[in-house]
């Protein structure tokens, strides 16, 4: 199995994330950062799974990642695809990635996850930082990756089961 991973990051959480989901997965894994100015020319064809996700701002994913999927998606519904998100609110995790990814894509995808989240203060601004404090209730960093969720996509997406 060969797969790519399509991500977007503020921060850094998604990146940690991927990074132990490649871990997880069999065969070869590529990552592709698509906030970084130095990528490769990727070329889809060459991956028979391919995972998308990033992190959620203000109830949406990251523009760049809805612009890959709008401008690939008869490819990613040729291909065992996963889909997932990392996020604060955990309680609206579920809701935030149904409207975060194309509905073709959710019916079509493997596996859907949920990553968890973390909170970076001393990389924040101060607008990140004041929204943050006053939304979450957290006041100082925080990591809260879940490992076993990105374990299960991982298995699941390799299992292929719906
Ligand atoms: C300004 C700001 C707005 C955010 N908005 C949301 C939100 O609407 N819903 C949510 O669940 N999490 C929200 N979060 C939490 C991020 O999704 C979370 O910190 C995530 O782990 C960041 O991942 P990244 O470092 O890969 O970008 C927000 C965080 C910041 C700093």
């Amino acid at each position: 199995m060969s797969t790519l991973i399509v991500y977007a990051t503020k921060y850094g959480c998604t990146e940690k994330a991927v990074n132990r989901l490649a871990d997880y997965l069999d065969g070869e894994t590529q990552l592709l950062n698509l906030g970084s100015r130095d990528n490769k020319v990727i070329k889809l064809e060459e991956y028979d799974t391919v995972v998308v996700g990033g992190s959620i701002y203000a109830g949406n994913i990251q523009q760049e990642v809805k612009k890959f999927c709008s401008e690939n998606i008869n490819t990613l519904l040729q291909k065992k695809l996963g889909l997932f998100i990392c996020c604060g609110m955990s309680e609206k995790a579920g809701e935030q990635l149904e409207n975060s990814f194309d509905k073709r894509l959710l019916e079509h995808s493997l596996s859907k996850g949920y990553f968890g989240y973390e909170f970076n203060f001393d990389r924040m601004n101060f607008v990140s930082r004041f929204m943050v404090k006053k939304l979450a209730k957290v006041k100082e960093n925080k990591s809260e990756i879940k490992d076993e969720n990105i374990k299960e996509f991982a298995e699941k997406l390799q299992r292929g089961e719906g």
